[in-house]
């Protein structure tokens, strides 16, 4: 088998148990597991949850906090737990890990954002093995992830990976919620995650994790954009994983087949960039940027709203609403400018031909 590129996302009910204590033998299980992946020669980077869950209990909380001071607390306790856990048990199989823990505002600066790719690189070049994790301890509340499901989605298209695999307490993705409705139905495989499987999941999920399936689902469609194929289930013995990635996992397979990657310029400015203004372009714009694959010219470009510079992230508005993000080429002050002397008579004349607006690859349609 080619050697492939593997995201593993470990929820925290996988990894512990409702006394807010790491569960020793799932733990053995899954690193037996991810060393079996790495010693096929695979490039396997963790997303490990469990921090909080894995912490609590040393604070003298009853069960996972729900204040976000408490949360923060615990979490800083349980990820060195975590890692301690992680460090011993991969060093039987002569693994090293690397702690690498995100907030939502690594992913939005740009800078920080590809000195974050080059560094997961450059752990992989090196053979070791990458934990990721969200920086609960620093992370405020509207700046986060959401959930490290979605945080291991943005991972891996981030990295371009060949697949992300989501394990959970649960065989894969029902119609509706197995624990409540014991006539649900397992789907194998979903080419992909329509409006109506987003309702069949509720939020509901472990008494340890957050979520529920919603939060896979929503993380498995993000990551299928990405051109990253999903899959979310369960397993046992060291070769779940490898099983997974033969196509015979527990679980459900979400657009198996060969999907494309998008480049990560495209990816930052889709997921992570801030707009700072928008654009209105017209009709004739609108089918050239959403149908036909072109750039954005100045010709089309009618009004300007807010003040950006060069290089900047803005909004496209056509006539029926929002179309995309995209990295301007101009100023807003010099978008005006041209916007003034093309309604111009007098001043038409000093029109020059000039550069797109937005060139075709640093545009993402919403
Ligand atoms: N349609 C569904 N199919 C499968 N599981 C579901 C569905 N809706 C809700 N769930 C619940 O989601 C839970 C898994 O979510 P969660 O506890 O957040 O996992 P993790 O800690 O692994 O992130 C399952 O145990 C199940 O109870
Ligand atoms: N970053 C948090 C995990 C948040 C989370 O999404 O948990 P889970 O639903 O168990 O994957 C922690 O380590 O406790």
């Amino acid at each position: 088998m080619r050697k492939k590129r593997i995201v593993v996302k470990i929820g925290s009910s996988s990894l512990t148990n409702d006394r807010g204590e790491i569960d020793q033998d799932r733990f053995a299980d899954h690193v037996h597991a991810l060393a079996a992946l790495k010693g096929a020669n695979h490039e396997v980077i963790l997303v490990s949850s469990g921090a909080v869950a894995a912490g609590f209990r040393s604070l003298g909380y009853p069960a996972r906090p729900v204040t976000v001071k408490g949360r923060q607390a615990a979490a800083a306790v349980g990820q060195s737990l975590l890692v301690q856990s992680y460090t011993e048990k991969l060093s039987e199989f002569n693994i090293v890990p690397a702690q690498i823990l995100l907030t939502r505002g690594d992913f939005s600066d740009r800078s920080r954002y590809r000195n974050a790719f080059a560094t997961i690189g450059e752990l992989l070049d090196r053979g070791l093995l990458p934990i990721i994790n969200e920086n609960d301890t620093v992370a405020v509340d509207e700046l986060t992830f959401g959930d490290n499901d979605m945080l291991s989605a943005l991972v891996s298209g981030f990295i371009h990976a060949d697949m992300l695999i989501i394990l959970t307490d649960i065989n894969g993705l029902y119609d509706s919620n197995p624990r409540t409705n014991p006539d649900a139905k397992k789907f194998d495989y979903l080419e992909d995650i329509t409006k109506d499987l987003l309702k069949s999941a509720d939020e509901t999920g472990s008494k340890v994790g957050t979520g529920g399936m919603k939060s896979k689902l929503l993380a498995a469609k993000t990551a299928v954009s990405l051109g990253v194929p999903v899959f979310i289930g369960k397993g046992t013995g060291k070769d779940k994983l490898l099983e997974i990635i033969r196509g015979n996992g527990d679980g459900t397979y979400i657009a198996n087949g060969t999907l494309d990657p998008i480049n990560t310029n495209r990816q930052w400015i889709a997921f992570h960039s801030e707009t700072s203004g928008k654009v209105y372009v017209d009709q004739g714009a609108e089918e050239a940027i959403l149908y036909r694959g072109k750039s954005l010219l100045p010709a089309g470009v009618f009004k300007v709203k807010g003040n950006f510079q060069k290089g900047d992230v803005v909004e496209v508005y056509g006539v029926n609403g929002l179309l995309g993000r995209g990295e301007v080429t101009y100023s807003s002050q010099e978008l005006r400018d041209l916007i003034d002397k093309r309604n111009d008579d007098e001043k038409r004349y000093m029109l020059i031909p000039t550069l797109e607006v937005i060139h075709r690859n640093r545009w993402v349609k919403v």
